[in-house]
C-alpha cells in the first residue's frame, strides 16, 4: 500500500510547520478560536492521556484538553477502540442502526431533562435545530440569550458580548444584521434586566438560551436562584428553556448542569463530553417537546448526523461515565487540588489571578496589577512563558481549563511550579 498519513514527512519545527500548513489551510487552522491570541503556535504529533506532543517531540502537560471533550484523556482505549472497530463495520449508512438506540437510551437515562432526542454533528447545528424546535412548539421566533455565552457560529447566535439595548451585534463580517432581530441579550446573572425582557416581551419569547454555567467568557456560575428564575419565568411565559450543555454536560455533574443546580430546561442541546472526542452532538428533552420532529413536522437532517461511528463514540464514553459511581467526586476533588495549587502559585509569584471553578472546569486568567481587571495582553505572555516550560492552556483567557481523569496530582504541582516560575517573570 503506499504511503500512509504516518509517512508524511514531520517537520523541523512547529514554526515551520505552521508556515506550511498557513499556506493550504486559510490562517492555518480550521477554527479562529485556535488561532485568536496564538503566540507560538504548537503542531501537534500526537495526544494521550493529559499529554501533547508536538511535531518537534516536545510533550506538553495539556489543560485546555482539545476544550473539554476528553474526561477520560487523549486516546482513552475504552472509548477509541469501540470506535476503530465500528469503522471495521461501516460507520455511515444513511439507515438506523442498532446502536443508536444504545447511545439514545445513555442519554435519556443520565441526563433527567431528555426522554427522546436528535443527534447532530456539532454543537452550532443542535443549537440551530434546537432554537428552530422551540420556534416550531411555541409559534413565536424572539430568543433570550446571554452576553459573553457562546453558542455556536450560526447566523442567528454569533454575537458579540456588547449590545445596542438588548439588541446583540453580530460578531464576525458578513453576518446580515437583521438576523438578530430575532434575539435579545442581556448580562449573565443579570435578574432586574431578564424581569425587564418579561415585562416587555413575554409574550413574544419562544426560548430563553444559556449555558448553565458559562464556561466561554472564563467561567461564571449561575448566581444563586438565577436559573431557578428562568424556570420559573419562561413556565408563566409560554416560552422554553434551553440549556446548552455542550460544556457542562457529563461534566459538572453526571447529569450536567441541570442535575448539579436540580433545574430542569425544556430542551438539552450536549456535546463535547457526550462523544469523548468525537464530533457528536444532540438535542432533546420531554417527548412532548420532541412530537414535532417524532411526526417529522418539525425538519431537522444531515447526511453524517447520528453516523454509527458518532453513536460508537456516545455509547462507550456514556457506558464509561454511568460505570464510575466515584467519577464526579474524583473529578471535584481534583478540581479543588488545581485551584489550591494555583493560588498558591500565584501567591508565590507574588501576582494576582481570577481563578473560576465549578468542578473540573477552571477559567484562571492574569489580571493587571493596576485595574485589577483580566490582562488580556499579560495572559498570553503567560501562556507563551508556560508553553515553553511544557505547559499548554489557551492563550485567551476566555478559554477554561478542563481537567480530565488522566491528570495527576503531580500533573497538576508541575502545572503549579511552571506557572510560579512563568508568573515571576512575565510582566
Ligand atoms: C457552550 C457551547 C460551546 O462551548 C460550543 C463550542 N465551543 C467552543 C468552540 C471552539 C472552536 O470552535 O474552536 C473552541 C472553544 O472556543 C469553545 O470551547 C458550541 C458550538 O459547538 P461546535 O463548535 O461543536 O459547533 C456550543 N455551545
Ligand atoms: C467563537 C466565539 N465567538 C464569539 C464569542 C463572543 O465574542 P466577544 O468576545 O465579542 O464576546 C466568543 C467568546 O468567547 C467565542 O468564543
Amino acid at each position: 500500500m503506499t504511503g500512509t498519513i504516518s509517512d508524511v514527512q514531520a517537520p523541523q519545527s512547529n514554526k515551520t510547520a505552521y508556515d506550511g500548513l498557513r499556506d493550504v489551510v486559510a490562517g492555518g487552522v480550521s477554527s479562529n478560536m485556535r488561532a485568536r491570541g496564538v503566540a507560538a503556535p504548537i503542531v501537534v504529533d500526537s495526544a494521550r492521556g493529559a499529554r501533547v506532543r508536538d511535531v518537534e517531540g516536545n510533550e506538553l502537560i495539556d489543560v485546555n484538553m482539545g476544550y473539554g471533550p476528553h474526561i477520560f484523556g487523549y486516546a482513552d482505549p475504552d472509548v477509541t477502540e469501540h470506535i476503530a472497530a465500528q469503522f471495521g463495520r461501516g460507520h455511515l449508512t444513511g439507515l438506523p442502526h442498532r446502536l443508536d438506540r444504545r447511545a439514545a437510551e445513555l442519554v435519556a437515562e443520565l441526563v433527567p431533562g431528555v426522554e427522546q432526542l436528535r443527534f447532530a454533528n456539532s454543537g452550532t447545528e443542535a443549537l440551530m435545530s434546537a432554537v428552530r424546535l422551540a420556534r416550531v412548539l411555541t409559534g413565536r421566533t424572539l430568543v433570550l440569550t446571554f452576553g459573553g455565552h457562546y453558542h455556536g457560529w450560526s447566523e442567528t447566535l454569533l454575537r458579540t458580548r456588547e449590545c445596542d439595548g438588548y439588541r446583540p451585534r453580530p460578531l464576525a463580517p458578513g453576518m446580515i444584521p437583521e438576523a438578530m432581530a430575532h434575539t435579545l441579550q442581556v448580562g449573565w446573572n443579570d435578574v432586574a434586566a431578564v424581569e425587564a425582557v418579561f415585562e416587555e416581551h413575554g409574550g413574544d419569547l419562544a426560548a430563553v438560551l444559556c449555558e448553565p454555567v458559562l464556561a466561554n467568557a472564563g467561567v461564571v456560575a449561575p448566581a444563586p436562584g438565577f436559573l431557578e428564575l428562568l424556570r420559573r419565568l419562561t413556565r408563566s411565559a409560554g416560552a422554553l428553556l434551553v440549556f446548552d450543555e455542550v460544556i457542562t454536560g457529563f461534566r459538572v455533574a453526571r447529569g450536567g448542569a441541570q442535575e448539579r443546580y436540580g433545574v430542569e430546561p425544556d430542551l438539552t442541546v450536549l456535546s463535547k463530553v457526550m462523544g469523548g472526542g468525537f464530533p457528536v452532538a444532540a438535542f432533546g428533552g420531554p417527548r412532548d417537546a420532541m412530537k414535532p420532529l417524532a411526526q417529522l413536522e418539525a425538519f431537522h437532517a444531515g447526511v453524517y448526523a447520528g453516523n454509527h461511528a458518532a453513536m460508537a463514540a456516545v455509547a462507550a464514553s456514556l457506558a464509561k461515565v454511568r460505570s464510575l459511581p466515584a467519577l464526579y467526586t474524583e473529578l471535584e476533588a481534583l478540581g479543588a487540588y488545581a485551584e489550591s495549587r494555583v493560588h498558591e502559585a500565584a501567591a508565590a509569584a507574588q501576582r494576582t489571578l481570577q481563578v473560576r471553578r465549578v468542578g473540573s472546569v477552571m477559567s484562571v486568567a492574569l489580571t493587571s496589577p493596576a485595574t485589577g481587571a483580566v490582562d488580556p495582553g499579560g495572559h498570553r505572555r503567560l501562556q507563551t512563558a508556560c508553553q515553553a516550560r511544557g505547559v499548554y492552556f489557551h492563550p485567551i483567557p476566555d478559554e477554561p481549563w478542563f481537567l480530565s481523569t488522566a491528570h495527576t496530582r503531580a500533573d497538576l504541582d508541575t502545572v503549579a511550579e511552571v506557572l510560579a516560575e512563568s508568573l515571576a517573570e512575565v510582566a
